[in-house]
């Protein structure tokens, strides 16, 4: 016997499957056989009496789980963090296992009564004494680690913990003697995986697979070169056998039908001190601001899904509920990450829907010096559709040229700093860039109760793709849009692809434009391409419009167009040659309608004005969309999804695909003014041009084309 290894343990005299509280408990209320459980627990008794010395706390009637000690609280030393429990099911084991330990002559730190933290069922020293891992996401709060650290003086390392089933640390996890670690690495998300492997080298890892995993491998008591354990596979046996360790096994089947076993039902009392300890802690922690309709127009939920999907967590401080239905709320949120890297990755997203930090009104953002044109620092924030400010010098500035994908340069002009996005490419030696997340705030409309809720005619509809019925109510809705801006004078860009023109569509926006509806046009080469071969030769791709069936030779037709189109040099002089006689193109040249037309790789020709230097193409996409009220993208996965990255928030924009992936990333950019219709091009174009058409004659003006 082992005399300076002490464990605590409590007979299962009032144990059983009373309620669930984690998924091994579903299905097994009152499974478990009282004799059985009995008689395996007393098995694990006699094992760990044989080499250490055992105590015992009194179980208590009616509260079923206390057999798990594990769960008692976190010792070292003589001070004990006590558990605070999740769940009311387990909350009136606390005063028990209190009384216990201060019997023992422990000091007993308790947590406030809100911060969840489950013990040693959720903190694991490694065995070397060197530092603590410390589970969250389940049961215990990320929150506590910060008082765990201080209160025992030790380094924590907070690890997130993903699967349900491994509901506490312990369950996938058990450091071991010597510096090993036997884990259950998909329990983890991947920061957590990266910490245990910059802590753990490779050959002190013993992975276990999800067959031992499940069957509560991890959940060993390990007391020198023994480990105790429910049941392992051969496979893991010979493999913690190379490591040095003997392997005990001792069935626990009654106990994990409440989601424990080996580990589970023991409290080790005594643990290693390292003299040489110091608290460190890598849990930072932010207050955030949020303002806004925030429980109808579902920010809440959103901005808390965040965090925890991030790996943080959170407490609502304060709650301010709007009373009336046009009143906003207001919340102020503490937000913890376990790291700074992962604090970054939380805060930019809530940046992104509008929170505000409240730290950063006292801090200026970070910056970088740009040390090479066109690359920015390592670090660089990245910037969002939404208008930006960042604080300088004590000073909010507005970003300018808002854009996604952007780094946002500061410069100094003779009108003092200025704040701008721009593509890395464009970064220069002198300019400091953004880095990190502190010293921004996005600007945020507030979104009405009614633009978060179901569409209402002629109300634009939230970011969401359309089912099939509801094509016709959001073409009256485009419809009503495009006319209302082409009476103020507003500015429509449409992209579009050459499915408009495959589709019978050209005549539809051929129309558009005609009309006024329509201030630019960015493209590539193919819907110019057939556009003009179904002027000149009255096919597309081939096919032939009127009749629908392909041309013999017709696959040549489009080579031949650019050809002729080539010979003249450019498309606008195509059209005054009178080469080009109806279409798209031919409309654009004669009401003066600029066009953008993008190269790409797998261009035939190209036509003289397909820009072919990319660059170039871009900045001529990013000049013709400049003041855009709405952009119309019709059918173009490529040249729909360059125009989206380079608009700012507040432009109207309809994404009309056939394929709802493509609409979903196009509309999705959490924005009200994006919407996104599944349905044939050709079709929307023509039900788009006749609900125009009888706007205007009810406004009796019909116009003739
Ligand atoms: N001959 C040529 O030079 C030639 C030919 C084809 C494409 N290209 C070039 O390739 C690039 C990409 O072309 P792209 O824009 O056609 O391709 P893309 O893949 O980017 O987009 C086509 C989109 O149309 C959608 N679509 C298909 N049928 C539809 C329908 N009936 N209704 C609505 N949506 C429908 C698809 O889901 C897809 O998202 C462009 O630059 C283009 O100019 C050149
Ligand atoms: N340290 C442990 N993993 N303990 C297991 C506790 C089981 C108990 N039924 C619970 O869900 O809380």
């Amino acid at each position: 016997m082992t005399e300076s290894i002490r464990f605590l343990m409590c007979s299962p005299d009032h144990y059983d499957v009373d309620y669930v509280i984690n998924p091994w408990m579903e299905g097994n209320i009152h499974k478990s056989s009282f004799d059985k459980a009995r008689e395996q627990w007393q098995n694990l008794y006699h094992l760990i009496k044989d080499h250490a010395i055992v105590d015992l706390v009194t179980p208590a009637k009616g509260w079923p789980d206390m057999v798990f000690t594990a769960n008692a609280g976190l010792v070292l030393d003589k001070t004990v963090v006590l558990s605070r429990f999740y769940h009311k099911e387990r909350q009136g084991e606390e005063p028990y296992f209190k009384t216990w330990f201060e019997s023992q002559g422990f000091t007993v730190h308790e947590l406030p009564k809100d911060l969840p933290f489950e013990g040693a069922g959720d903190a694991l020293f490694d065995r070397e004494g060197r530092y603590l891992w410390a589970g969250y996401g389940f049961r215990s709060e990320l929150d506590s680690h910060p008082l765990i650290a201080e209160w025992l003086d030790i380094e924590v390392l907070s690890l997130r913990l993903m699967d349900e089933r491994f509901y506490h640390l312990d369950t996938c996890f058990c450091p071991l003697k010597g510096g090993y670690l036997m884990y259950y690495p998909p329990a983890f998300d991947s920061y957590s995986n990266r910490l245990i492997e910059m802590r753990i080298p490779p050959e002190k890892r013993i992975i276990v697979e999800e067959p031992d995993a499940i069957n509560f491998a991890c959940n060993t008591v390990n007391i020198n070169q023994m480990v105790i354990m429910n049941k392992a596979s051969e496979n893991l046996k010979a493999r913690i056998e190379e490591a040095g360790f003997t392997v005990l096994e001792t069935s626990l089947t009654e106990f994990l039908k409440a989601g424990g076993a080996a580990k589970c039902l023991t409290l080790r009392v005594t643990e290693p001190v390292i003299v040489d300890r110091h608290a460190v802690v890598k849990v930072e922690s932010h207050t955030v601001l949020m303002e806004g309709h925030l429980l109808d127009a579902g920010l809440i939920n959103r901005a808390l899904d965040l965090v925890v999907e991030g790996g943080g967590s959170f407490k609502v401080l304060n709650f301010n509920l709007g009373e009336q239905r046009q009143s906003t709320s207001k919340a102020e949120i503490k937000i913890s990450a376990p790291s700074h890297e992962v604090m970054e990755e939380i805060i930019s997203q809530l940046i992104d829907i509008g929170v505000v930090s409240l730290e950063d009104d006292q801090r200026d953002a970070r910056l970088q010096p740009v040390e090479q044109d066109g690359v920015g620092p390592d670090d660089f924030y990245v910037s969002t559709i939404y208008p930006t400010e960042v604080r300088v010098d004590g000073q909010w500035l507005t970003v300018q040229h808002q854009r996604m994908d952007g780094a946002i340069a500061i410069s100094e002009t003779p009108n003092g700093l200025v704040a701008q996005c721009k593509i890395l490419r464009d970064l220069k030696v002198g300019e400091r860039v953004v880095v990190d997340v502190v010293g921004l705030r996005t600007i945020r409309k507030t979104e009405s109760r009614e633009a978060r809720n179901a569409p209402q005619e002629f109300s634009f509809m939230s970011a969401g793709v359309s089912s099939e019925r509801r094509v016709e109510l959001i073409v009256e809705q485009v419809a009503w849009e495009l006319r209302q801006i082409r009476d103020r004078g507003g500015k429509v860009v449409v992209t579009a692809g050459p499915v408009v023109i495959h589709t019978g569509g050209a005549q539809h926006l051929s129309h558009l434009i005609r009309e006024g509806y329509v201030q630019a046009l960015l493209g590539g080469n193919a819907i110019a391409v057939h556009d003009m071969e179904q002027s000149i030769m009255g096919t597309s791709l081939g096919v032939d419009m009127k009749q629908g069936i392909a041309v013999k030779g017709g696959h040549r037709h489009h080579l031949k167009v650019i050809n002729s189109v080539r010979r003249y040099g450019s498309i606008a002089t195509a059209v005054e040659n009178g080469l080009v006689k109806s279409g798209v193109m031919y409309e654009c040249v004669k009401n003066n309608i600029p066009f953008s037309l993008a190269g790409s790789i797998r261009d035939d020709g190209p036509l003289p004005d397909t820009q072919m230097d990319l660059i170039k193409a871009q900045e001529d996409y990013a000049e013709l969309l400049q003041g855009a009220d709405m952009i119309l993208m019709l059918s173009s996965m490529l040249h729909s999804i360059g125009v989206g990255n380079m608009t700012p928030s507040g432009v109207k924009m309809v994404c009309v695909d056939i394929n709802p992936a493509v609409v979903t990333k196009l509309s999705d950019r959490g924005s009200v003014e994006s919407i996104g219709v599944v349905t044939d091009v050709g079709l929307f174009l023509s039900l788009l041009v006749n609900q125009l058409d009888k706007l205007t004659s009810r406004y009796g003006v019909v116009q003739v084309g």
